[in-house]
């Protein structure tokens, strides 16, 4: 087996006197989709968002690729973030006043990539989510579904080695939840990504390989048999 791309290990982490974080752990591997589920408010974002290095923990280690997150600068942690990580979240990613197209092209162009090149990748990624209709649109003019498939081309637009994604279908129906899912994992194992996904929804952790329960800031790690 090979050895985790990402791990959190014992990682603490408080608002105030609020404990959101107390030992909780997480590891996911190349090509490996993990789902992190578990009551409200048990801290599944917040271990989101220590293992994608947004939040600091107070202790524990993150580690990626071998190298120690926690350790590095917040300059050198953004970076990292910008061209290893991609995200999906529930709400408000895309941004209003560019076109899907220039959404799903803007990673890319703050990576570098020309104009040109750059929006012929993302027309390329809106194809394979189903959604070229729409490249001209802003984000405002399409539907919940449309919006989130969008979401997910820009978070995979950059090649990502881990996929964060948050509630990434909990603003839709289960009809179009499902197809966004179906098309995340299937374009996330592809690309032989690594995906951390939050939900609280099994239905939407059927589509992982394993699951990681948090409760009370504590994680309990339940291999799924598929
Ligand atoms: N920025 C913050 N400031 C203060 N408290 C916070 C903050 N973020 C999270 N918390 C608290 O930390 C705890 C864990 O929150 P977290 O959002 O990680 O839970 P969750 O499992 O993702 O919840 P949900 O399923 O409702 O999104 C909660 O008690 C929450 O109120």
């Amino acid at each position: 087996m090979t050895a985790p791309l990402l791990v959190a290990a014992d990682v603490r982490r408080s608002f105030g006197a609020t404990p959101a974080l107390d030992g909780a752990n997480l590891s996911v591997r190349a090509g490996e989709v993990v789902a992190v589920m578990g009551p409200s408010g048990s801290g599944k974002s917040t271990l989101l968002h220590c293992a994608a290095g947004i939040l600091l923990p107070d202790s524990g280690r993150v580690t990626y690729d071998g190298a120690e997150l926690t350790a590095l600068s917040d300059a050198r942690r953004s970076a990292l973030r910008r061209s290893e990580f991609g995200f999906v979240f529930q709400f408000g990613q895309l941004v209003p006043e560019l076109t899907c197209l220039e959404n799903v092209a803007l990673p890319l162009r703050l990576a570098g990539t020309r104009r040109r090149d750059a929006a012929r990748t993302a027309l390329e990624w809106l194809a394979r989510l189903g959604t070229a209709d729409v490249a001209g649109k802003r984000p405002g003019d399409v539907s919940g579904g449309q919006g989130q498939r969008v979401a997910v081309a820009r978070a995979l637009v950059t090649g990502p080695r881990v996929l964060f994604a948050d509630e990434p279908t909990g603003a839709l129906d289960s009809y179009h939840g499902e197809q966004v899912m179906r098309l995340f994992t299937e374009s996330a194992r592809d690309s032989g990504a690594a995906v951390v996904l939050v939900t609280h929804e099994p239905r939407v952790a059927a589509y992982a390989d394993r699951e990681v329960v948090v409760r009370d800031g504590r994680s309990v790690d339940l291999e799924r048999a598929r």
